[in-house]
């Protein structure tokens, strides 16, 4: 009988293994048969998120992506202005589908949009358009999706929407805003670029050059344990084109300029905070930094003269807070290359002066402003950038007078550009405008000699005096 009972329950056992067995590869062959008939998945990437319809970053990168990379692909197609009325910026249309391919995975986009039900009482524009875009995906591609392909969206559609967005202007200047301490800004309209900027060939391309390896250099300043960021210091007399400088380096990288009015800061704490607030992808200026505030040797001597009459009656505990308080040079240091340097990333940091001499060494020491470029009076090389882009000439019959004007001459590129702008009409006689060019340099050249001479003169009668 127990030997009976130890059958039963022995075929049982066997009996519920094979069904377990059979349940497994029937589920098995049934997930595989599914696959097969259904081998897609889809990511759903809605324009609003959570419960208080916050903008979806991943939304406005995909439809950057999608504008950039794909609308030439789709047929249906849509233009609208951007928020800040930009250029159209042209994207799929609602229900049209394009495929895209990342490392040899084929990804399929849709942009859909969701009807409000009619029982939602709507509050705005925002709630009747839930758009969103579907991507589809075969289910093998799924972690490359997840862990790659959204992620290289999210880039891509970072970068695309930069250079749609225009670029903005930003200041600090006390009469466009509150005590300076905040950014106010206006669209960046400045035209100057690489073409237009009169310098010496080689010079200009060691500086693209240079932007460039900046711009791509994400990676190898973070190898190398350095904030991603570079200083250039612009110096020369005026007009020589530092101003036009910064406006060519902004336009090439395509990012935003903050035009930092330091005068208008008075203490290191308002500096953290304005600087802060800037954004990567920037060119942060200061113009003129021998005429900030309180940056030179020479003030820093003039005011320690100062103090040292005041020193009697001032505490030193009052003493200290007053440093503390005012914006210093080593205040300002701390921005360009201490902790708070790195704070955003992705800047070119530009002084400008017409008088090296006069900035403080520190200020300026290789690491802080990494590029020192010198703009100078007009050479015959600038000048034939300026009469390409003026007179739209290359060769001429009075170049090689004008070119030995130069050599002997200091004119700036500014004094040369305005004899070449037209005098009466657009088509002015070229020929007409390089003698007027010749005659400025004429008379400057006798001009220079006379006072040479009564220098000269001066010297000699202090001599002999
Ligand atoms: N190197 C240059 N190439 C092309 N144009 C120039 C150049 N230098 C000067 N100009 C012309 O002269 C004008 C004044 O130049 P810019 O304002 O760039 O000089 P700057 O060096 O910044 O002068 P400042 O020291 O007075 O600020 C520009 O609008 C531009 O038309
Ligand atoms: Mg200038």
């Amino acid at each position: 009988m127990n030997q009976m009972m130890d059958n039963l329950s022995a075929s049982a056992i066997g009996g519920s293994f094979l069904v377990v067995l059979a349940h497994t590869f029937l589920t098995a062959v049934f997930r595989k048969a599914v696959d097969i008939a259904f081998p897609y998945e889809h990511i759903t990437i809605n324009q609003y998120r959570g419960p208080n319809m916050l903008r979806n970053e991943l939304y406005i990168a995909a439809e950057a992506y999608l504008s950039k990379a794909c609308s030439s692909r789709a047929s249906k197609l849509k233009a609208e202005l951007g928020k800040e009325h930009n250029r159209p910026v042209v994207t799929i249309d609602d229900g049209e589908g394009v495929s895209d391919t990342f490392k040899g995975a084929k990804v399929w986009w849709q942009a859909r949009k969701r009807s409000p039900s009619a029982t939602t009482i709507s509050y705005g524009p925002q709630d009747d358009e839930r758009k969103y875009y579907r991507l589809r995906f075969n289910k093998r591609q799924r972690k490359l999706v997840e862990d790659e392909y959204l992620e290289y969206i999210r880039k891509e559609g970072d970068a695309a929407r930069v250079s749609n967005q225009k670029r903005r202007l930003f200041t600090n200047n006390p009469t466009s805003n509150r005590r300076g301490l905040t950014w106010s800004h206006v669209p960046f309209e400045h035209p100057s670029n690489f073409d237009t900027l009169a310098m010496d060939a080689q010079r200009k391309k060691d500086i693209i050059d240079d932007l460039i390896i900046f711009r791509n250099g994400k990676e190898f300043y973070k190898k190398i344990g350095k904030a991603w960021k570079r200083g250039y210091l612009l110096y020369g007399p005026p007009g020589t084109g530092k101003s036009s400088m910064i406006a060519a380096i902004a336009n090439f990288l395509e990012y935003d300029v903050y035009d930092l009015e330091l005068t208008a800061i008075k203490t290191n704490t308002n500096l953290r905070k304005i600087f802060t607030e800037i954004t990567s992808k920037a060119v942060i200026v200061i113009e003129d930094i021998d005429c900030s505030i309180d940056l030179t040797n020479k003030r820093k001597e003039k005011k320690k003269e100062k103090d040292d009459e005041e020193k009697e009656i001032m505490l030193p505990e009052q003493e200290e807070k007053e440093e503390n308080g005012k914006l210093t040079l080593s205040g300002l240091l701390n921005f360009i290359d201490g902790l708070w340097s790195a704070c955003g990333g992705e800047r070119i940091i530009i002084f400008t002066t017409n008088h090296l001499e006069k900035l403080d060494p520190a200020l300026i020491r290789r690491g802080r402003m990494d590029k020192h470029i010198e703009m100078s009076y007009c050479k015959f090389e600038a000048f034939k950038v300026l009469a390409k882009n003026y007179l739209r000439v290359e060769q001429h019959e009075l170049f090689g007078t004008i070119q030995t004007l130069l050599s002997e001459v200091n004119i700036t590129p500014a004094d040369v550009a305005e004899e070449l702008m037209p005098k009466r009409s657009i088509e002015d006689d070229v020929g007409e405008s390089l003698k007027n060019l010749i005659k400025v340099m004429e008379d400057k050249k006798k001009a220079d000699a006379e006072d040479a001479a009564k220098e000269k003169e001066k010297l000699k009668g202090e001599s002999s005096a």
